[in-house]
């Protein structure tokens, strides 16, 4: 029998695990994963593991049926001056490993806040889908810090458009 060929790409693997992890979000509008992964190193060691994973939620503490999810008026009563972006909480959710020289995959293009950790962290490439608030003036800040910083930027061409997972015993 030969090898399987149909097999998914590293960046299909990645990019799936962040889409995964948010999966485990609770806003009911928008849910974004994100997965570090150690650099690819030349004479591979270490190379593509990884590191760590998170998704936008509230800080440990914040009840999730306490503060808000809306998107939609005065600022306090927005989930937006509490939520933590996957980015960062992959970030911090590596509790102070390494992440110099690492990748990151995430859905969505990571905004000024997190674009500011992620360079001060030493990841080196950013791996993204989506960059549908490409008009965004958090967007646009993050592209110039990003490239200030030579941070390497790559919208992932995936090689499948959909991975099916099935938790069904009898397909195992
Ligand atoms: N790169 C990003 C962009 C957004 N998020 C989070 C922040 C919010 O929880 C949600 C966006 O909500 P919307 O304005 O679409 O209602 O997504 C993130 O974690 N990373
Ligand atoms: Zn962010």
């Amino acid at each position: 029998m030969s090898k399987r060929e149909d097999y998914i790409s590293w960046d299909d693997y990645f990019m799936g695990i962040a889409l995964l992890a948010g999966k485990r979000s609770k806003d009911p509008s928008t849910q974004v994963g994100a997965c570090i992964v150690s650099a690819n190193c030349t004479d591979g060691s270490n190379s593509n593991t990884i590191l760590s994973v998170g998704y936008n939620g509230l800080p440990v503490g914040c009840s999730d049926d306490e503060f808000p999810w809306d998107n939609k008026g005065d600022l306090l009563e927005t989930k937006y001056p509490f939520v933590v972006h996957a980015e960062l909480n992959a970030i911090l959710n590596a509790r102070g490993k390494s992440l110099h020289g690492s990748k990151l995959y995430v859905a969505l293009f990571p905004c000024n806040e997190c674009c500011k950790a992620i360079i001060q962290s030493g990841i080196r490439e950013v791996i993204f889908l989506s960059d549908k608030y490409s008009q965004t003036d958090a967007v646009k800040a993050s592209k110039r810090m990003f490239s200030a910083a030579g941070v390497k930027l790559t919208q992932l061409n995936p090689q499948v458009k959909k991975i099916e997972l099935s938790l069904d015993i009898n397909t195992i």
